[in-house]
């Protein structure tokens, strides 16, 4: 089965004179421990296609099953679901600065139910730190940490709720070309604990280092290829 199967999905923005089609008909699938790349011209949809599948905007209309299940429509159960299942990457790392790293890496536990103790969200942070390397800087302020320091504290948040499937938009856009590296290294090692990545790129390094390619232009699906070199997971269907 795979972790997560679109059919379909179709996403309107605004109406009338205003109304865009970002998406129109797309039909696709992630499976357990795959790293699927989406690329595409900038405003062909990517974003529009990660936050449908991650459930952080409604569809206009087609099919969403999150393992065999249809996602859920009521904001309550689609937040409970983001919290358990998601893990979220962005390329702007929406870490707050003037908060410890522990603080950032926290925030997605704080919402899961039921309730983790503040001991046990702070014990999942410091491993979850730890795993990117970062173990030094739990209690430092997010501020006084690099770019990429930075990025691994995103990368931790994004694990630290161990999810099903990571979800990135540009992840290593504001890197240099050493540390994106490292970052796509981290991103893709969450396979080896059988999490699947989607992550939206324009850089076709971090592509070829993923499972499968899938190529977008103008709100549709264009070209699918997949990657014989790719460290595999393990996959399930696709
Ligand atoms: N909130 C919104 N309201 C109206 N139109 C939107 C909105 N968000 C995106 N769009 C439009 O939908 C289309 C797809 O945008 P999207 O951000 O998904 O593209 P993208 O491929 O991720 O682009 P980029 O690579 O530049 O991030 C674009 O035409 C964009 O202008």
């Amino acid at each position: 089965m795979a972790l997560l199967r679109a059919s379909g999905l179709s996403k309107t923005y605004g109406q009338g004179r205003l109304r865009v089609e970002a998406l129109r008909e797309v039909s696709l699938s992630v499976g357990v421990g795959e790293a699927v790349a989406l690329m595409g011209p900038s405003g062909c949809g990517k974003s529009t296609l990660l936050n449908l599948l991650g459930l952080t905007l409604p569809v206009t209309s087609g099919e969403l099953l999150v393992r065999g299940e249809p996602a859920p429509t009521r904001e309550r159960d689609r937040a409970r679901l983001r919290n358990e299942f998601f893990g979220y990457l962005h390329q702007e790392f929406a870490i707050v600065e003037s908060d410890t790293v522990a603080a950032n890496v926290t925030i997605p536990l704080e919402y899961t139910r039921p309730r983790i103790g503040r001991r046990q969200r702070l014990e999942r942070a410091r491993r979850a730190v730890e795993s990117v390397g970062l173990g030094w800087a739990l209690r430092r302020r997010a501020a006084e940490l690099s770019g990429g320091e930075r990025q691994r504290v995103a990368i931790a948040r994004a694990l630290v709720n161990e999810p099903h499937l990571v979800i990135a938009d540009e992840p290593t856009a504001a890197l240099d070309l050493a540390t994106a590296r490292e970052i796509v290294t981290l991103l893709l090692s969450m396979r080896q604990r059988g999490a699947s990545i989607l992550v939206a790129t324009h850089d076709p390094r971090v592509a070829e280092r993923c499972d499968r390619v899938v190529a977008m232009s103008d709100g549709g699906l264009a070209a699918e290829r997949t990657n014989p070199h790719a460290a595999t997971g393990n996959h399930g269907s696709t």
